[in-house]
């Protein structure tokens, strides 16, 4: 069959990696900082530049596809998801951690295809197929296909319907480029990610954030959730400052989960698939699908985990991605 998209996830790796080094370079001087809905909620002009690099690349080779960038809804675009070919950009994923030259910072690319046409994410494609890799024997995953050799007849399915294609994440400072493809598994440098196989929360890392929210109930509910899950207890809580890099992390078995409420579809997009195809599940806070506009998610190792983290969470309800947009799923 051939392959629609590979053209185009190549010129995603391509656009990231050289859009890490602009950012590496802007680090090296004065980074002039704005603000967005909040005082803390920051923008630089690197956001803002490094957004219109890729896009314009885009344009150059797929004159059609659409697209939702960070910066440019921030300028008043639509955040509108369709069967249309979208490119779901954040330039910075991380830009509190860019401002203070924390390390840890993230290009992130995903592209979204045939919206309704998206499968129920975990569907696996053919019975008795193991993934080759760090996968131990009778390692259940959640989606088969592909030369990678995915899942096993049981797959477990996951709680989202993605709509995702491809997601590209490169941790800049890192060096290191994350990737999927739908169906084909998840990589890191090449290198093909599994998810932690641990089952017991009580030996679990669990990342999350805290956000740009400063709403005093808000707070409170982070701390509320925080503290429940803690006293589990859980080994540790991790924040890396991005909420793309938190996920690649989950994918690739260094921390069980990754929950928050507030973040973005472009904060997502691209890393939910990451997570997906190393094996791992994503879901709403309140266990119900992931969606990607809500502005909610657990992305965990396995299902228990993200039950018992549902279970743990003061949910709450920021205003969707989509919320403006005309014709919006409701
Ligand atoms: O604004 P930005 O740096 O691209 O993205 C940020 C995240 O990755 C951060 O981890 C999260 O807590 C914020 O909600 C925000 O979305
Ligand atoms: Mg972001
Ligand atoms: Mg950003």
């Amino acid at each position: 069959m051939t392959d629609l998209w590979q053209d185009a996830m190549d010129h995603a790796v391509s656009a990231a990696r050289g859009a890490g080094q602009v950012v590496r370079e802007a680090l090296l001087e004065d980074r002039m900082v704005m603000v967005k809905s909040s005082s803390v909620d920051l923008v630089t002009q690197t956001d803002q530049k490094v957004e219109q690099l890729i896009i314009q690349s885009v344009k150059e080779k797929f004159p059609t596809h659409r697209f939702i960038g960070e910066e440019s809804v921030a300028a008043g675009e639509p955040c509108v998801l369709s069967d249309e070919p979208t490119w779901i950009i954040d330039p910075i994923d991380g830009t509190t951690n860019f401002v203070h030259r924390f390390p840890f910072v993230a290009v992130s690319i995903g592209f979204s295809v045939n919206k309704q046409r998206a499968e129920p994410a975990g569907r696996a494609s053919g019975p008795g197929q193991q993934r080759a890799g760090p996968a131990g024997p009778g390692q259940q995953l959640s989606r088969a296909s592909g030369p990678s050799q995915r899942a096993g007849p049981a797959a477990e399915p996951l709680l989202a319907f993605l709509q995702v294609e491809f997601g590209v994440v490169y941790s800049c400072l890192e060096d290191k480029m994350f990737t999927a493809r739908r169906g084909r598994g998840s990589f890191c440098n090449g290198d093909p990610l599994q998810v932690s196989e641990q089952k017991a929360i009580q030996q679990s890392i669990i990342a999350t954030e805290f956000g740009s929210d400063r709403d005093p109930e808000v707070v409170d509910k982070i701390f509320s959730s925080l503290r429940n899950i803690l006293c589990i207890p859980v080994h540790g809580i991790r924040s890396a400052g991005t909420a793309a890099i938190n996920m690649c992390l989950v994918a690739s078995g260094c921390v069980e989960a990754y929950y928050e409420i507030g973040m973005h579809v472009w904060d997502l997009a691209a890393a939910s698939l990451i997570v997906s195809e190393a094996g791992g599940v994503l879901m709403d806070v309140e266990g119900g699908p992931f969606d990607l506009m809500s502005r909610r998610v657990i992305a965990a190792n396995n299902r228990t985990i993200a039950e018992r983290i549902s279970g743990e969470i003061q949910a709450y309800a920021p205003a969707r991605d989509d919320a403006a947009a005309p014709g919006a799923d409701p």
